[in-house]
């Protein structure tokens, strides 16, 4: 039958070892062991159940949510499950809830913002979840300007407290997960005020419900901000909207590692650099960009699939139609993003150690790669989020009309996604920051600082401003020193070229806002050379498995010549290749195309999904899409009585009234 043999057919032409395939995905074997044994904990369990949810009503969907977080909290206890275990759980459900912000966000900004003392009296709570917490930064008014924040905490050295207050309509937080329904507490970001100065915003821990009876303590008023986009989707989660009114903390609730207000109202700093105020966002953008990977492999893995067991013309003498992967238009738009999911993957692990090596290094006050790791973790959140949103729109319509059913799983994962793109920074605002950190590294060229990280081919800057690329014939452009200086060249001089307009403007800011779209131009550039670059870090480390290695290199060169392809106008406009050498890179990626073509179906096997995870008709492991299709089509409410309700109403009226109209 078609899909069970398309697909074991596939499978057996695979060149490749997929089990340690999985391996390298996972990132370690003891990883793919918890990985693979969480997955199916999940899916055989029947609270996990996850088709219905489109069907919901908002009510009935957020109850649902409500018995799947406290049925996995149980099963976390039940089963003694390690944090990495318990992460594990949390994603395989696969349904954002509070649990995300309390784990996510409230957690780790206590760690991260709070003094010992704090630490030791709260994070116990959080951690048996006695208390449950949500992050409250961004208002009604003000998201991406958090210091336009208007929340005020004011200091009152008569009672030791602070007063938290919400002086204006737009002073309302608004959006915090969490928040609209369930958390108890909150680290609720405000404008410090000591006698009436204003100190900027810091972190206080305020707790908002009675943990009697759940009702919001005095002073303070709560509610969920409502439907969001999609059906099911980010419906699950209790978005918040939340206001003051004077409502008193103690002095000691206010997080105090970065700046401490001491009994009698004076401001100490410590040497911690104040940004840290801001280092959740640096944590959680890092976790976006592996999730990122997830996201994109599971559209991938779905319309890869599809795309094996799907049937359209071209007849073949054994009379069975062509596959649509078969199609190079089909390869040319599901291929990139097959070799996008593996890149994202990569620079995900390297982004993760980053944070590791950057938080050590703050534990021992050495906070010199700070500016590097806000940078890295904006951008990288910025570009793998947009083309992960992207690329799940393209699998849709690499799935073609059943794309758009519910049951092929794709437009739910649309819609939870798409709020990554604005969510923890608005991706042109975060590529502002990344611009900003370039301009910076450029005019300090020659200044004897030396550009550390990711930045330290601009050092370079006199070679890469003048190099010729060397390709000559297609094969060249799949040496990993000529790709690699080609990203490098491009990135340089479209950083040198901003910093250069912006020279021209008397004031900076000026020339920064009027630059702006080719400065987030010249971020992106960075950021895409740190992902080629990253991957073939990669394939520098020690590969075990046949063939895994080669696969990996022409999933390297895929995502690196796809790039190329898509920006040709900034690698021929800065002059790094020629017309000649991009018609080249073309013609090598049209080979990679077919060298990476019988590896397909392996190669999204490799992420090891459950079908429980995938809840997708068409990414079916068997590939017995149709049968399913159709079983699916029936098990619709609407089909649940064969003349719909409202027949009487309003359909028989109208063939009356034709049926008269008639006789006259
Ligand atoms: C049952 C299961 C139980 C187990 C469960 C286990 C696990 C579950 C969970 C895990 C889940 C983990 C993670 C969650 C994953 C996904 C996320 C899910 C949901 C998301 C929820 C969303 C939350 C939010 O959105 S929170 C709000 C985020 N808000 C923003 O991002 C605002 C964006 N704006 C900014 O960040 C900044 O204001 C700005 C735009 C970057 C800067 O603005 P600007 O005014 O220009 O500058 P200043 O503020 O003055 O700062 C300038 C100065 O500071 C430097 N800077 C800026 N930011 C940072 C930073 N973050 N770190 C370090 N430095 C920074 C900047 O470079 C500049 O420096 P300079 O002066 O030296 O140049
Ligand atoms: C699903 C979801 C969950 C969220 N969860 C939380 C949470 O748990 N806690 C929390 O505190 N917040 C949360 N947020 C809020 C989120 O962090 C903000 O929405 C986000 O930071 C963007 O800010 P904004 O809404 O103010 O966008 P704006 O800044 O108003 O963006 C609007 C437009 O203006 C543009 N823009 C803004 N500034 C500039 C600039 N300087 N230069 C050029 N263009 C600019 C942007 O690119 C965008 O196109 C959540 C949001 C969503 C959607």
């Amino acid at each position: 039958m078609a899909g069970f043999d398309d697909l074991a057919s596939e499978r057996s032409k695979a060149q490749f070892d997929v089990e340690e395939m999985k391996v390298i995905w996972a990132g370690s074997r003891h990883t793919l062991e918890v990985s693979d044994r969480i997955s199916r904990l999940v899916a055989n369990d029947p609270v996990f159940r996850k088709d219905t949810r489109t069907m919901l009503s908002r009510k009935d969907l957020f109850k649902n949510t409500l018995r799947k977080a406290a049925h996995a909290w149980k099963r976390i206890i039940e089963l003694r499950l390690s944090e990495e275990e318990a992460a594990e759980l949390r994603f395989y459900v696969d349904e954002p809830a509070f649990m995300d912000l309390h784990w996510g966000m409230f957690i780790p900004t206590i760690k991260g913002q709070g003094t010992e003392e704090q630490q030791q009296k709260w994070l116990p709570l959080a951690y048996k979840m006695k208390i449950i917490g949500c992050y409250a930064q961004t208002e009604l008014g003000h998201g991406s300007n958090v210091q336009g924040l208007e929340t005020t905490a004011t200091f009152d050295p008569q009672t030791d407290e602070f007063i938290i207050h919400s002086p204006t309509l737009t002073s309302s937080k608004w959006w915090p997960g969490g928040l609209g329904k369930v958390s108890t507490h909150a680290v609720v970001y405000g404008r410090l005020i000591i006698d009436s100065k204003d100190y900027g915003v810091n972190g206080f821990i305020v707790q908002l419900r009675s943990l009697d009876d759940h009702l919001p303590l005095p002073g303070i008023t709560i509610g969920d901000i409502g439907m969001k986009f999609g059906s099911g989707a980010y419906n699950t989660m209790d978005n918040g909207v939340l206001r003051f009114d004077h409502v008193r903390i103690p002095r000691d609730q206010m997080l105090m590692r970065v700046s401490q207000v001491t009994r009698e109202g004076k401001l100490v700093q410590s040497n911690v650099p104040w940004q840290l105020v801001y280092g959740t966002m640096v944590y959680v953008r890092q976790k976006i960009v592996s999730d990122a990977s997830c996201a994109l492999s599971r559209a991938v893995c779905i319309a890869t699939r599809y795309s094996a067991v799907r049937r359209q013309f071209g007849l073949q003498s054994n009379g069975i139609e062509t596959q649509v992967i078969d199609y190079k238009t089909q390869q040319s738009r599901l291929f990139p993003l097959l070799a996008s999911a593996y890149a994202f993957r990569f620079v995900g692990e390297w982004l993760k150690w980053l944070y590791m090596d950057v938080n050590q290094r703050l534990q021992a006050s050495d906070f010199s790669t700070l500016p590097e790791a806000h940078a890295c973790t904006a951008g990288l959140k910025s570009l793998t989020t947009s083309a992960t949103a992207d690329g799940i729109e393209e699998c849709r319509k690499l799935c073609g009309g059943h794309g758009y059913l519910c049951s092929s799983g794709l437009p739910e994962l649309f819609a939870v996604y798409i709020p990554a793109c604005t969510y923890e920074g608005d991706n042109i605002v975060l590529l502002l920051q990344v611009a900003r950190f370039l301009i910076k590294t450029v005019s300090q060229l020659g200044s004897g600082k030396e550009p550390v990280g990711t930045t330290v081919y601009m050092g370079r800057v006199e070679q890469l401003m003048q190099c010729h690329c060397a390709v000559q014939k297609a094969e060249d452009w799949l040496k990993p020193s000529v790709i690699l200086e080609a990203f490098e060249a491009r990135s340089m001089r479209m950083s040198v070229a901003s910093a250069q307009n912006l020279a021209k403007f008397d004031n900076q800011e000026e020339g920064f806002l009027e630059l702006s779209a080719d400065l987030v131009q010249a971020a992106v550039a960075h950021c895409q050379l740190i992902v080629v670059s990253k991957f073939i870090e990669k394939l520098q480390q020690d590969i075990p498995g046949k063939g895994v290695k080669g696969q990996l290199e022409a999933l390297c060169n895929i995502y690196a010549l796809f790039i190329l392809h898509k920006h040709l106008g900034d690698f021929l406009s800065t002059g790094c290749i020629t017309p000649k050498q991009a018609s080249l890179a073309n013609a090598q990626l049209r080979s990679l195309y077919s060298q990476v073509r019988p590896n397909a179906i392996a190669l999204v096997d490799a992420f090891n999904y459950t079908d429980h995870y995938l809840s997708s008709v068409l990414g079916r492991y068997d590939g017995n899409v149709y049968p399913k299709l159709y079983e699916e089509a029936w098990k619709d409410p609407l089909n649940d009585s064969v003349v719909p309700d409202g027949y009487q109403e309003y359909i028989q009226p109208i063939l009356k009234q034709q049926l008269r109209n008639a006789r006259l």
